[in-house]
């Protein structure tokens, strides 16, 4: 059978079917489709404005690693004229978050970006693995501990920097899971906000946050790393447990399996759906303690904190 030939330049030799749209594209067309892709969403969402202080949010794993190639390579390609940076927070999860920062500080040489590393001991006295020590290891616990000190930490982390705008490397993956996760939990809310690319002070952060990869398969930006050779860490969290997002991402691969325009369709879903004037949503206030975003007098940080140094022996 003579070699494929890709369907974009149509001359060299395609090596690979993308997942997204199922076009047979070589390598340099694959790079290129993909890092255009990821600039009309930027174009076309008005993302960012020239000479703003961006920082990544690096994680050392494959979405923010391809994230910070990207934005270093738009970023001169198209001259947004962004002052970029990188901002990873230590959960202190060892065996884990460790060895994933050692490939953040990699990747701060590799693209000479500036980074800036807060760690939960420094912010909140307490790190992941002392936390579970303390609470345990209960099922969505650790997790919902995690999520919330990270979203503030990530603010904090940003005021350090003295940058308003943090991106995220959030895959077309994540978003249609988070769809359909408040679907299935039926909180309108959150559902309301899920497709949004940009949230100025989503839920308890105070600083604007942007996924670029809103509409970018999780499965071509494995690819991308791995035909780039970028150096990324790929070990799942020591403490990751079979949480109920957990359900909604085996649901949503099912279904991509079937018919891979799903999670495009569940995010266009997400997009259009109004909420209903008459449903309830949170009020955003300042943390009567911190002084960081809340929906209540205390932030949940804040509430958790409480409980945890509540249970310190005296
Ligand atoms: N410890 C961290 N420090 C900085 N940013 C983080 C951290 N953890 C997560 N993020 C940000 O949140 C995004 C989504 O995180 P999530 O935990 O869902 O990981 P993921 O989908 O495996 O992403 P990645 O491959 O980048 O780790 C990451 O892409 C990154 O931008």
């Amino acid at each position: 059978m003579p070699p494929r030939i890709c369907a974009l330049c149509k001359e060299a030799r395609a090596v690979m079917k993308r997942p997204k749209t199922g076009q047979i594209v070589c390598r340099a067309c694959f790079f290129w489709v993909l890092e255009e892709e990821v600039h009309q969403t930027i174009v076309s969402h008005g993302l960012f404005h020239p000479g703003e202080r961006v920082a990544i949010a690096a994680s050392g794993g494959k979405d923010s690693t391809v994230l910070a190639h990207m934005m270093k390579t738009l970023n001169e390609r198209h001259n947004y004229g962004l002052e970029l940076s990188l901002l990873s927070v230590d959960e202190g999860i060892s065996g884990y978050r460790d060895d994933s920062l050692e490939t953040v500080k990699r990747n701060q040489q590799q693209y000479d970006l500036p980074l800036k590393i807060v760690s939960y001991s420094e912010l909140y006295g307490w790190s992941m693995d002392e936390i579970v020590k303390e609470v345990g290891r209960k099922n969505n616990c650790t997790c919902t501990f995690c999520g919330v000190f990270r979203r503030q930490a990530l603010d904090r982390g940003a005021v350090m920097l003295d940058v308003q705008h943090i991106v995220t490397g959030h895959n077309a993956d994540d978003v249609a899971e988070t769809v359909l996760m408040n679907v299935l939990r039926g909180d309108v809310a959150r559902l309301g906000r899920s497709t949004d690319i940009s949230t100025a002070n989503e839920g308890d952060s105070m600083v604007k946050r942007s996924k670029p990869f809103k509409y970018t398969y999780e499965k071509e930006i494995v690819m991308y790393a791995y035909f780039k050779k970028l150096d990324y860490f790929s070990t799942e969290c020591t403490y990751s447990p079979a949480a109920y997002r957990g359900h909604a991402r085996t649901f949503l691969k099912d279904l991509e399996s079937i018919r891979p325009s799903a999670i495009i369709d569940i995010i266009h879903s997400g997009e259009a759906l109004t909420i209903r004037e008459d449903v309830k949503m949170p009020t955003l206030q300042v943390c009567d303690r911190c002084g960081y975003m809340s929906s209540g007098p205390l932030c949940k940080a804040c509430v958790l904190l409480e409980g945890l140094n509540r249970g310190l022996p005296k």
